[in-house]
């Protein structure tokens, strides 16, 4: 068979199946394999008359239904299904039309993505087989389903790693020269790299966090609500483990006295193979739809410098939010890591846009690797030697640790089972010549090993927990890990895993004492520690230099059930030999000591109750040494006497934090204005472009941004005359703070007005204490770059006596009306607030059903483009249903409505469908046909 192209779909609602998706398409471009990757929606839009491959990445959602943003697809092929299935039942002769044809050219195959404590497992990805099975297509691979629960990549890694195998078995490669790497030979450093690996000096990190979560959590947990349990049911399958960690000898000589008290020096050095990986593990995309998408620059990790850094929530509020710019040019004199250098000085300028996201690759918090090192008992003394990973010939390295294998290993190599004691077995001689001098720096240290590579912070998996219910010497501790991870203690390990003060394998590993896992198995088992993401807030307008980003700082406070009563509980015990794993089965299985047990804990005393850090957040924090929190944030009138009238004037208002810093660079305390421009803190990150383009301008769909009816007399200019809708909450605002920048300079390109209207909607909790960005939001608004501001505070009275400049009825009826209503209202502003915003609104899906009929105007007869940015669970998923409310009723009371409804949805406007009622099904279809043509576009985490 020649060289085809291969088509990935993804159906996803928090990015797992995304991020799968773009992995496959990646790995496959790397082995020189033709594809593509779209949403799911896209695949209706395909002919299929010829021989087409297709893999579908889906994962379930709700009570086993699609993810919101597939459900055209599904409703579309489910209908289509149906016919054919009812066709079949009439005599061929009979049919005019065989839907059970559609597909007879597509060969597919499908990854399920769901969680088996939900009760439909994969749902979605199971209904969307039956459907391709009925309308023709063939398989050409087997489907599979990976659980959450388990952990998706034990599903994932043997199930990608066959499909690459079965895709080379029918499909030739392109020639070696159009193939972005051989796949045959190892990841062959580029010249830059290289300078890295060899000569320059990293810089480090400072390992003192602000905060450091607790390490010494152990929980309680109330076995006796689960009632009796005889037997245990529904045990997940004991994983095969097969890695086998080599510590090389002498291979990173530290002195010991430079080590504290934890066991790791006061500063780390960034690790050579941090930049020398070639790509991050999950989440790095690439988008196919776009010129660059081949470049495997793009997901490479560069160091940036953090150049400024402010806090821009008050003292008092909840959450604290912190702002930071990052300088991507030049990371530090001596190090050529840095984006300008991979990319070209002039294309790293004109790759990114507003709305664009970058990775930052966080460290896990070393107290919290050093507990778990110490747990397990490893001598501190192998903790910064080098180390290697073997596995057997046969078996695959799981992915995120594949660049550390280097010796396949054999009948005599160390077990993978071994206990701690045997870790001097790990020093093997033959380890050392396969492992030479040279390639050393490629290799991590253990510490390094679960500093960046690890999740060590997420709620472990069940088969970790099945694993470690085997290496349990104690009877107690292996039955109730045994009965966590079972059918049976379903409610407790959901209790866990749902816990808002987020439960550790460090706090499993402090409530099970007598757990000795070993850290092979460990290592196999942890999940990748994910990059996390950020949007960027600022445009390439201001500087294409300099990414601001804006993050809230992660805290979870241990108040739950689990951290009642016990810290410190000895372990029981039960006279058992404390090397032999206890011998409980499910047959012999007893539930009664386990209850006995929790009874007597529950008269324990509760400690004090301590936080818990994100993973991300805590470590930028510890970086950054900016000023005091402001006692009230910058208001919506603070650039009022800034206007628009040439670029220096529009830097001028978005830099205004800086100049006013530039006047005090002493590190101030106190006022509301200061920022730190000193930092020389460096951070790794790499840049990220999401498949769905969460951009102003999306190249992919330009020419069809006004509508699904393509109306070819609307040229690209008249595009930028649609009005904008922007909904967010919380930092969800940063893209569009860019955006806004960009709007701003196009007016100033433009010689006669834009007539576009822009209308934002923002909630956060209140106007004093977190309405983060009021200051530049005022100066849009005044400066009608923004048509109308829509904000709602989800706690007003928070705060309550604070004298400003600003009025707080003047900021309500401006922030509710428009630009020439701030003017005059902010003149007459007295000076204490005492009022507060008409507190029938707070959220913005109360603001969107305050504006319904506006609303609808804009989307269905002005072709608005709408943008929504913030949480995908809370409030992604709310603005969606109650915009598919908003049109539906709208379309209900009024015919021009529904003739643009009918349109939209691709529906005849004759009488008798106009007399039809629409249903809220149509709502949600018209939402997605929006979303397919780029006129609703979303960007939830
Ligand atoms: C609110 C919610 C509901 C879910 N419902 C189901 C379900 O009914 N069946 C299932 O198998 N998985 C369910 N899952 C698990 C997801 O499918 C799973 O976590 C998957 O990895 C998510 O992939 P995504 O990030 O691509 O959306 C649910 C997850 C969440 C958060």
């Amino acid at each position: 068979m020649n060289s085809s192209e291969i088509q990935i779909f993804f159906a996803s609602e928090s990015g797992n199946a995304e991020a799968v998706a773009l992995d496959i398409n990646k790995e496959l471009s790397r082995i020189g394999i033709k594809s593509t990757v779209n949403e799911i929606n896209k695949f209706l839009k395909n002919e299929y008359n010829k021989k087409t491959f297709a893999i579908f990445i889906i994962s379930t959602y709700g009570e086993g239904e699609p993810p919101s943003n597939s459900v055209l697809c599904f409703r579309k092929l489910a209908r289509r299904s149906k016919q054919a299935l009812k066709s079949a039942e009439i005599p061929e002769s009979a049919q005019n039309d065989s839907a059970s044809s559609d597909y007879k050219h597509l060969h597919f195959c499908v990854l399920g993505l769901g969680d088996t404590n939900y009760s439909r497992f994969c749902n979605a990805s199971k209904s969307f087989i039956g459907y391709l099975d009925s309308l023709g297509a063939t398989g050409f691979y087997e489907h599979a389903f990976a659980d959450d629960g388990l952990g998706l990549e034990h599903v994932i890694e043997p199930w990608t790693s066959k499909l690459f195998e079965k895709i080379h078995s029918f499909i030739e490669p392109l020639p070696a020269s159009s193939s972005l790497e051989n796949p045959s030979t190892p990841h062959q450093m580029g010249q830059n790299e290289q300078h890295s690996a060899n000569h320059v000096e990293l810089p480090s990190w400072n390992v003192n966090r602000k905060y450091s979560s607790s390490t010494n959590r152990s929980l309680f947990i109330d076995y006796s609500k689960l009632g009796k349990v005889d037997k245990l049911t529904g045990l997940p399958k004991l994983p095969k483990l097969s890695i086998a960690l080599n510590i090389i000898p002498d291979s990173n000589p530290i002195d010991p006295t430079t080590l504290n008290s934890n066991g790791f020096p006061n500063s780390f050095q960034y690790p050579k193979w941090l930049f020398t990986s070639g790509s991050v593990d999950s989440n790095s995309s690439l988008n196919t739809n776009d010129l660059s998408s081949n470049d495997p620059n793009l997901d490479k990790v560069f160091l940036s410098r953090i150049s400024s850094s402010e806090c821009i929530t008050a003292q008092d509020a909840t959450k604290r939010t912190l702002l930071l710019d990052l300088d991507i040019s030049e990371p530090n004199q001596n190090s050529s890591i840095s984006f300008s250098n991979f990319i070209g000085n002039s294309r790293a300028s004109n790759l990114w846009e507003a709305g664009d996201s970058f990775g930052i690759v966080a460290p896990n918090d070393p107290s919290q690797v050093s507990a778990i090192l110490s747990r397990l008992g490893i001598d501190r003394n192998l903790w910064h030697l080098k180390i290697s990973i073997s596995i057997p010939s046969n078996s695959p390295a799981p992915s995120h640790l594949a660049q550390f294998v280097r010796l396949p290993s054999s009948p005599s190599s160390p077990s993978s089972h071994l206990s701690n004691e045997n870790y001097s077995e790990l020093q093997t001689p033959q380890n050392n010549l396969l492992v030479g001098e040279n390639s050393l720096g490629n290799l991590p240290t253990l510490f390094e090993l679960f500093l960046y590579k690890l999740d060590i912070s997420s709620f472990p998996k069940k088969q970790i927990l099945r694993s470690m219910a085997d290496f349990c010497s104690d009877v107690a501790d292996k039955s109730k890990l045994l009965l966590i991870c079972s059918k049976n203690g379903l409610p407790i390990f959901n209790n866990l895993r749902e816990s808002t003060s987020i439960v550790s394998l460090l706090d499993i590993l402090n409530t099970f004492k007598s757990c000795k896992i070993p850290i092979d198995a460990l290592v196999e088992l942890l999940p990748p520690l994910v990059p996390r993401s950020y949007s960027i807030s600022s445009s390439p307008i201001t500087n294409k230099n300099s990414w601001k980003f804006a993050f809230n700082i992660v805290e979870h406070y241990l108040n739950s059930d689990f951290d009642k009563p016990s810290f410190n509980v000895p372990p029981q015990n039960t006279g058992t030999d404390a090397q032999q794993p206890a011998n409980v089965t499910s047959d012999n299985f007893n539930i009664n000591d386990i209850q006995n047990l929790s009874a007597e804990l529950c008269d324990i005393a509760i400690s004090t109750i301590p936080k818990k850090y994100g993973v991300c957040s805590s470590w930028i924090d510890s970086l950054c040494n900016y000023p005091q929190a402001p006692k009230a944030i910058k208001p919506i009138d603070y650039l009022q006497s800034h206007s628009l009238i040439n670029k220096n004037s529009l830097l001028s208002a978005l830099n205004s934090s800086n100049s006013d810093n530039n006047s005090s660079l002493e590190i101030s305390t106190n006022t509301s204005n200061a920022i730190n421009t000193q930092s020389h803190q460096y951070i790794p990150i790499f840049y990220r472009k999401s498949a769905t383009l969460f951009r102003l301008v999306n190249p992919s769909s330009s020419g069809n941004l006004i509508g699904t009816r393509t109306n070819s007399s609307l040229d690209e200019s008249d595009l930028y005359q649609r009005p904008i809708v922007m909904i967010s909450s919380g930092t969800g605002i940063t893209p569009f703070i860019g955006f806004l920048e960009q709007l701003a300079n196009e007016q100033l390109g433009s010689e006669k007005k834009l007539n576009r209207s822009v209308h934002m909607y923002f909630g956060c909790r209140n106007k004093h204490l977190d309405f983060i960005f009021a200051d530049k939001l005022g100066f849009f608004l005044k400066n009608t770059i923004l048509s109308s501001l829509n904000v709602c505070f989800s706690r007003p009275h928070l705060h309550t006596t604070v004298s400003t400049a600003s009025d707080c009825n003047a900021f309500d009826n401006a922030a509710m009306h428009n630009s020439s209503d701030l003017n005059a209202i902010s003149s007459s502003a007295s000076s204490k607030l005492v009022a507060e915003v008409d507190e029938k609104y707070k959220y913005v899906q109360d603001l969107l059903d305050r504006d319904a009929e506006k609303l609808t105007d804009l989307v269905l007869v002005q072709k608005a483009r709408i943008f929504v940015c913030g949480n995908a669970i809370g409030m992604g998923k709310d603005v969606n249903s109650r915009l598919a409310e908003i049109l539906l009723s709208s379309s209900k009371v009024s015919v021009s409505y529904k003739i643009e409804m009918l349109k939209l949805l691709d529906i005849e406007t004759s009488v008798e469908n106009l007399e039809k009622d629409l249903t809220i099904i149509d709502a949600n279809k018209a939402l997605m046909k929006l979303a397919s043509a780029s006129r609703y576009n979303r960007d939830l985490w």
